[in-house]
């Protein structure tokens, strides 16, 4: 991989903010961090993560890398809102969801975000059709529309002739696939993808990773993922890196994400 040093070039002095491949939506904020700091309390408290500054732009395809522990799963359950952090503020689409009551979070995180996993995590006794129109069914969408949603999404992810077939009956990357289409399906402008080529071979996580690319350049859906692979990481336009609950290091990818 090949990394152009995180810097801001001559005049842009204020920092990236503002710089873009496409400007029309990178100038405009998806994630924003400031000071946070998270804390697990238990037997002995333990600092996941220690005064994180970040901005990510919409549109932006991001991979976070960073040794076991060092808190990239902590950063994505924050950036998703299935956590708050300690201290600081983190501002998703405009919203900062500390502010935010559970339910008021709940249904933030229905309509802006959505994820895919190493593990998949679909529901083993739905049609690969049914998984797929579960948020629109749990958001209480019309079932025509979500007839047409869910059609569309499965011809997208290559998957139309996989409608009726349970999960168990799929190899791993057409899982991924049919995860990929449940996150497609709302229409979520965010997408935290949690090492979603952990679990495939090199051709399998090659056909993930372009069809990725393909939403982030169709649909200019945010895109932060979280893996330890460094090819899955060249296939972003930055890299995130952490290191004992800090950012070791912010820097584009040459070629990234195209
Ligand atoms: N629920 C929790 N309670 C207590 N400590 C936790 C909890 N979740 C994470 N931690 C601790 O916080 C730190 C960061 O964990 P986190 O899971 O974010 O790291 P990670 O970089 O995702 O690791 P991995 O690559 O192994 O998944 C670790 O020291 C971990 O043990």
């Amino acid at each position: 991989m090949h990394f152009r040093p995180f810097s801001p070039p001559l005049g842009l002095r204020g920092g990236w903010e503002g710089l873009a491949i496409r400007p029309q939506r990178r100038s405009l904020t998806m994630l924003k961090l400031c000071d946070v700091i998270k804390t697990y309390d238990g037997k002995s408290e333990v600092t996941a993560l220690t005064g994180i500054n970040l901005t990510i732009g919409i549109g932006e395809m991001v991979a976070i890398m960073g040794p076991s522990g060092s808190g990239k799963s902590t950063l994505l359950n924050l950036l998703g809102g299935l956590d708050v952090p300690t201290s600081g503020q983190v501002v998703v689409a405009g919203k900062d969801l500390a502010k935010e009551n559970e339910k008021e979070r709940s249904l933030f995180r229905r309509s802006k975000v959505s994820y895919i996993f190493q593990a998949y995590h679909l529901m083993p006794t739905l049609k690969v059709s049914q998984n797929v129109a579960l948020p629109l069914h749990l958001a209480g969408v019309p079932a025509g529309e979500i007839t047409r949603k869910v059609a569309q999404v499965l011809r997208e992810v290559g998957l139309e002739g996989r409608v009726n077939h349970l999960p168990d009956a799929l190899s791993g990357g057409e899982r991924q696939r049919v995860a990929i289409a449940r996150a497609l399906v709302t229409g979520a402008p965010l997408l935290l993808a949690d090492e979603p080529t952990g679990n495939l071979d090199t051709a399998r996580g090659e056909e993930i990773l372009n069809l990725l690319r393909s939403i982030h350049r169709e649909h200019g859906t945010t895109i932060v993922m979280v893996t330890h692979d460094n090819h899955a990481a060249s296939a972003c336009e930055r890299l995130i890196k952490l290191r004992d609950g800090r950012v070791e290091g912010d820097s584009y990818v040459a070629g990234g994400g195209r």
